[in-house]
C-alpha cells in the first residue's frame, strides 16, 4: 500500500509516542508536525485524529499547509493496507528524543570521530529524533571557500588553510541553536575548535579502525584526500586510520558523551555481517546524551536500552528472512 493523499491508516496510539506530547489528544485533535516529530519524509497536509486511549487514524489531506503532523511513510509500504505497526524502537526513538530535546535546551549536539565513523549517516537521523536541524561541517567549509571540494582545497591550498577554514565554519556553527552537527574527523586536533564544540554537547562515535576502513575503503577514498587516492586498498586505508586514530584518541576521548560501537555491538550480538543499525546506534546516542544531561557525566557502562535494542535487531532480522 503506498500511502496516498486520503487515506487513512490506523495507528497504535503508544507507537506515536504522542502521549507524552503536550497536546491533549481530542477526537480531530491537529497537531503540529514539530510536536510529533516524525522522521525523513514530511507531509505538510496530514490530519490527526484519536480518541483517548484508542486507536489513533492518520489521515493525508489533500491541502498542504505547513506545520502539520508528518511522519514516516516507509512503514506504511510494507503494512497491510488500513493498518500499520510502529516498531517498539520507532516509539523509542521518538520517546527519548523527546524527552533529550527537552532536557538539552537548544544546545548544539557536535559528532565526532574518525572518518567513516558515521557522523553524517546518524546525524540526520538524531536530527530528525530530536526536532533539530542537521549541518555538516566540510559542507560549511566548502560554502566558506566558495564551492571548492575538501580534496581541492587541500589541494590547492593546504592542509593549513583547510583547518583555519574549519575553525571558522566551527565558530559559525557554534553560535547557532538546535543543530547536530556532523564535523569532519580532523575537527578536534586543535584546542581552539574545542571552545566551540564545548559550546554544545560532544559526541564521540568511537567505531573500531577495522570497521572504519572496510566502510572506508567500500565508498572509495576519492572525497576524503588524507587518505591518499580515491581507490587506495583496505590494508593501506587500515594503516593510515591506524596511525590517525593514534593521534587523535586523546582528543576524542575529550568528548562528553561517547558512543563505544564494540560495547553496542556485544550487547546486541552482533556479527560482522549483522553490525549494529544505524537506528539502534541512534537511539544508544540519545541514551548517552540522555545520561550526561541529568548526571552532569558519561555512562559509567553503556546504559543500554539492551532488550529494546536486541528486539529491534530480532525484528529486523526476522523480516530480512
Ligand atoms: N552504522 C553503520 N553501519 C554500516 N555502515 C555505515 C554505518 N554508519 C555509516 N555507514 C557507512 O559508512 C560510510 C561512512 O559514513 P559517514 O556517515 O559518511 O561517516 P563520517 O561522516 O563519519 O565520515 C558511508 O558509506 C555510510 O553509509
Ligand atoms: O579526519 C580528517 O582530518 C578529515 C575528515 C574529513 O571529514 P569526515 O570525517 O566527515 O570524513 C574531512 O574533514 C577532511 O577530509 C579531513
Amino acid at each position: 500500500m503506498a500511502m496516498q493523499v486520503g487515506h487513512s491508516v490506523t495507528l497504535p496510539r503508544t507507537s506515536y509516542g504522542v502521549s507524552n506530547s503536550n497536546h491533549a489528544l481530542k477526537d480531530t485533535s491537529m497537531l503540529s508536525w514539530k510536536s510529533v516529530r516524525r522522521g525523513k519524509q514530511i507531509f505538510p497536509g496530514v490530519s490527526l485524529k484519536s480518541s483517548s486511549g484508542r486507536p489513533l487514524s492518520l489521515q493525508i489531506s489533500d491541502q498542504p499547509k505547513t506545520g502539520w503532523a508528518a511522519f514516516k511513510v516507509y512503514n506504511l509500504e510494507k503494512e497491510t493496507p488500513g493498518s500499520v505497526s510502529l516498531s517498539e524502537f520507532e516509539a523509542r526513538l521518538t520517546d527519548l528524543g523527546q524527552e533529550v530535546a527537552r532536557l538539552n535546551n537548544n544546545k548544539n549536539i557536535f559528532l565526532v570521530g574518525m572518518m567513516g565513523c558515521g557522523k553524517s549517516t546518524v546525524g540526520k537521523i538524531l536530527a530528525d529524533a530530536l526536532g533539530y536541524k542537521y549541518r555538516d561541517s566540510d559542507d560549511e567549509i566548502e560554502k566558506i571557500e566558495g564551492g571548492l571540494a575538501v580534496k581541492e582545497i587541500f589541494r590547492l591550498k593546504g592542509e593549513t588553510q583547510f583547518r583555519k577554514t574549519e575553525s571558522d565554519a566551527l565558530r559559525k556553527l557554534c553560535e547557532k541553536k538546535d543543530l547536530v552537527v556532523a564535523t569532519g574527523g580532523g575537527a578536534v586536533i586543535y584546542d581552539a575548535n574545542w571552545e566551540y564544540l564545548g559550546n554544545g554537547i560532544t559526541v564521540w562515535l568511537d567505531v573500531p579502525v577495522k570497521v572504519l576502513a572496510k566502510r572506508v575503503t567500500a565508498v572509495g577514498t576519492g572525497s576524503r584526500p588524507l587518505l591518499g587516492d580515491g581507490c587506495a586498498d583496505f590494508e593501506s586505508v587500515l594503516l593510515k586510520l591506524s596511525t590517525l586514530m593514534k593521534e587523535r584518541k586523546a582528543q576524542y576521548s575529550k568528548a562528553h558523551c561517547r558512543l563505544c560501537f564494540e560495547e553496542l555491538a556485544k550487547s546486541l550480538q552482533s556479527t560482522e555481517e549483522h553490525e549494529p543499525t544505524v537506528e539502534a546506534i541512534v537511539v544508544q546516542i540519545l541514551e548517552e546524551i540522555r545520561h550526561y544531561l541529568l548526571h552532569g557525566k558519561r555512562t559509567p557502562a553503556p546504559e543500554l536500552s539492551t532488550n529494546l535494542a536486541r528486539d529491534i535487531e530480532e525484528n529486523r532480522a526476522a523480516s530480512a528472512a
